[in-house]
């Protein structure tokens, strides 16, 4: 007899569309079988693209140098070791702002579609990308300015459900270190004057526009009308939501870090940014940068250090 709700036949084992991965012109690419995407640019471990959906979901500059001249002015530059200028006094007080990660070659460690880390869905569901960064393959500068021995692995998990990005920090040296980290996401938006932040109500922001002074967010949604540069710490919630219309459009799960920077340039920064076009981008963009740029985080020789995001895309 034939059942109304039989279950359907279950695909011969191979049959099934498997996430793919290619490497192009110095960047990682892989794909979903639903058509959501990732793009990793070896250059920083900068991930220029995640679409889901059909949508793009981070910003990337029109004139955002991606042959290694300089830091990609959009998509996800990775911060190591130091937030901003680092401060002279400190170990990293020779390093170039936010460090040299996003200034560095990496190497592609391979994919595995075996693991999902926290996101829902996994094995043919999704494809994690790994990347790695050690002592003996940055600049001499910053080998000089910094000299440490550590070993970085960035694992970008793509899935069905969202974005996982995870940095792995370990000691291998000798002597301890100190570090911040942040992954700096240029989220792109359709009209920054729909966009509202939710999640950072009644926590202390360091102000970087009136004077690093600390401040509380007293009203539980952020509005950007002007230039914001605020490093929000010591975050209770784990998650962060950009709202657009008042819609949630994508959510921000912190993973073992407990700090975020919001920013947007606005008008005349962006004028006097040369690799920031259009000029009115920053009316497309929104930066939520998960990190640990509180203070210091500070590794023994072998110790490790584990923090990153994952992000929801919804609309
Ligand atoms: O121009 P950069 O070095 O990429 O930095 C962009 C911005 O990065 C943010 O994280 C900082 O809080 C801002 O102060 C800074 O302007």
């Amino acid at each position: 007899m034939d059942r109304p709700n039989k279950p359907s036949a279950i695909s011969p084992a191979g049959g099934a569309p498997k996430p793919s991965v290619h490497t192009e012109q110095g960047k990682v690419i892989a794909s979903l079988p639903t058509g959501d995407s990732v793009q990793v640019l070896l250059f920083g471990a900068t991930v220029l693209s995640w679409k889901s959906n059909g949508r793009e979901n981070l910003w990337v500059s029109d004139a955002a140098k991606l042959d290694g001249s300089k830091p990609v002015r959009g998509g996800v530059p990775l911060v190591f070791p130091a937030f901003g200028p680092p401060p002279k006094d400190h170990a990293t007080g020779k390093l170039p702002q936010h460090g040299f990660a996003r200034n560095s070659h990496w190497e592609y460690l391979g994919s595995s579609s075996s693991e999902s880390g926290k996101l829902a869905s996994g094995g043919d569901d999704s494809i994690k990308l790994d990347f790695g960064l050690s002592h003996a393959q940055i600049s001499d500068d910053a080998k000089n300015a910094w000299p440490y021995d550590f070993s970085l692995v960035y694992s970008v998990t793509l899935a069905k459900d969202g974005l996982q990005t995870m940095l792995n920090i370990q000691n291998k040296g000798d002597k301890s270190f100190e570090f911040q980290m942040l992954l700096h996401t240029y989220f792109r938006i359709d009209d920054i004057s729909k966009v509202s932040i939710n999640g950072l109500g009644s926590t202390s922001y360091i102000d970087k526009m009136l004077n690093a002074t600390t401040q509380t967010q007293t009203d539980p949604t952020v509005r950007i009308t002007g230039e914001v540069d605020r490093v929000y710490t010591d975050i209770k919630q784990d998650t962060t939501s950009i709202l657009q219309d008042g819609k949630p459009r994508l959510d921000v799960v912190r993973e073992g870090l407990s700090d975020s920077v919001v920013w947007n340039p606005w008008i005349e920064k962006a004028k006097g940014m040369s690799d920031f076009e259009p000029k009115d981008g920053y009316k497309k963009m929104i930066a939520v940068e998960v990190g640990a740029v509180d203070g210091w985080q500070k590794l023994e020789p072998g110790e490790t250090f584990e923090g990153g995001m994952i992000c929801k895309a919804h609309l």
